[in-house]
């Protein structure tokens, strides 16, 4: 199969899909792959380093996209990538369609078989393909949040850990999953005060055995959320009902009664965000403040710490590209239903259900595509 990836072109995405070490394993399987010059200048990869896998350069992403059997990228494509891509061709990234209307019509008009990262399914019902990156957004949120809590970020000038004599910042993460839990082992290591919430009780049970003494959790109702958000410095968002919009756990009202100052870090912004009041926000420009309160809502936080997150990312990706390059994507999705979840976009149809019912399009299941 004939491979390719484009340099990404989302603000500030420093990440590429393929590293010269994953373009190596599918040459040495005897697939070909096209890399857009400069595409891995972001994590220190060379053309040349590309060149010695085995790959071609190519100038720009236009090749790519007309000729590639897979383009395999890091973040959903842009509008103008979506406008390049074919009927025909699969195309594996993230894409978190269901707060994004617009994109998941231009996807079924395209054609594209697209097979999602995020909603890829591992043997115990995780995500294994968000994993990665959810442990590097998890573990900057806490760094990003301590940043806006400055005063000069537009922050109530807490230190997270306090000083000996002065009580540390109150640190409140909403939904105790992957990113909830790495936030909460920074915070922690920072000597915060840190209040985990999440409404299932296994997740509790496991947050609360490892954290012990050093982290309370609380069972994630309205109630609760309004006594913890309103006492935080920091609320860090951090739930996801997989390939759903994000609930709106924290409302306007809530909002009003925050402290002047504090900061919402919202990582579930990529499925539309657990926060009322946020949006999408880029590292160019990443807060802005509503009723006193600092939102910062980047949607593509493991692209600034790009080498960490590309390697990362490439180790639970590849296997899948390489059986989807080895097999095509039909017998590949066939012979592995967590694979099969991936797919979100076939040929003008929802195949993802939570997608489809979001945005109101009817519902093609994946397995009548694989009969
Ligand atoms: N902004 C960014 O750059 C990035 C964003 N993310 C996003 O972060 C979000 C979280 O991802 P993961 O931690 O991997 O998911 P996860 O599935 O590991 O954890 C989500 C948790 O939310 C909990 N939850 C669901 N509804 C809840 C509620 N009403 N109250 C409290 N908890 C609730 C679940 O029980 C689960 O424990 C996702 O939207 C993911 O896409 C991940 C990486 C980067
Ligand atoms: C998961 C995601 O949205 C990211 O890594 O950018
Ligand atoms: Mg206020």
């Amino acid at each position: 199969m004939r491979i390719g990836s484009p340099k990404e072109i989302k603000n500030h995405e420093y990440r590429v899909g393929l590293t010269p070490e994953s373009a190596k394993e599918l040459v040495m399987q005897g697939h070909e792959v096209w890399i857009e010059t400069q595409a891995g200048a972001g994590i220190d990869a060379n053309d040349d380093q590309y060149v010695a896998a085995g790959a071609k350069i190519v100038d720009g992403p236009d090749p790519i996209f007309a000729e590639c059997e897979m383009v395999v990228k890091v973040k959903e494509p842009q509008s103008v990538e979506r406008k390049k891509l074919r009927e025909g061709q699969i195309l594996y990234t993230y894409l978190h369609l269901a707060p994004d209307a617009d994109q998941t019509k231009e996807l079924l008009d395209s054609g594209v078989t697209a097979i999602a990262y995020e909603t890829v399914t591992g043997p115990r019902g995780q995500l294994p393909l968000l994993k990665p990156m959810s442990q590097v957004a998890g573990r900057m949120s806490v760094q990003a949040g301590a940043s806006a809590l400055e005063k000069a970020h537009g922050g109530r000038g807490v230190l997270l850990g306090g000083v000996p004599g002065v009580m540390p910042g109150k640190v409140v993460v909403i939904g105790g999953g992957v990113v909830g839990f790495n936030a909460a082992q920074m915070a922690v290591g920072l000597g915060a005060d840190v209040t985990i919430l999440d409404r299932d009780p296994e997740v509790l049970e496991k947050v609360g055995t490892h954290f012990e003494a050093r982290a309370s959790t609380r069972f994630s109702n309205a109630a609760n959320l309004y006594d913890a958000v309103t006492n935080a410095d920091l609320v860090i968002g951090a739930v996801l009902i997989p390939g759903a919009a994000a609930p709106k756990l924290v409302t306007r009202d809530t909002l009003r009664d925050m402290q002047k100052g504090a900061v919402l870090v919202d990582v579930a912004i990529d499925q539309g965000g657990c926060f009322e009041t946020s949006k999408p926000t880029t590292h160019a420009d990443p807060t802005y403040v509503i009723d006193d309160v600092v939102h910062y809502c980047v949607a593509n936080m493991p692209g600034a710490v790009a080498r960490t997150s590309t390697y990362a990312l490439n180790n639970v990706t590849l296997p899948h590209a390489l059986r989807i390059a080895r097999m095509g994507w039909k017998d590949a999705l066939a012979a592995d239903p967590h694979l099969a979840e991936g797919l979100n976009v076939h040929r003008g149809e929802v195949t993802y259900e939570a997608v489809a019912t979001e945005l109101g399009y009817d519902y093609r299941p994946t397995a009548e595509l694989l009969r």
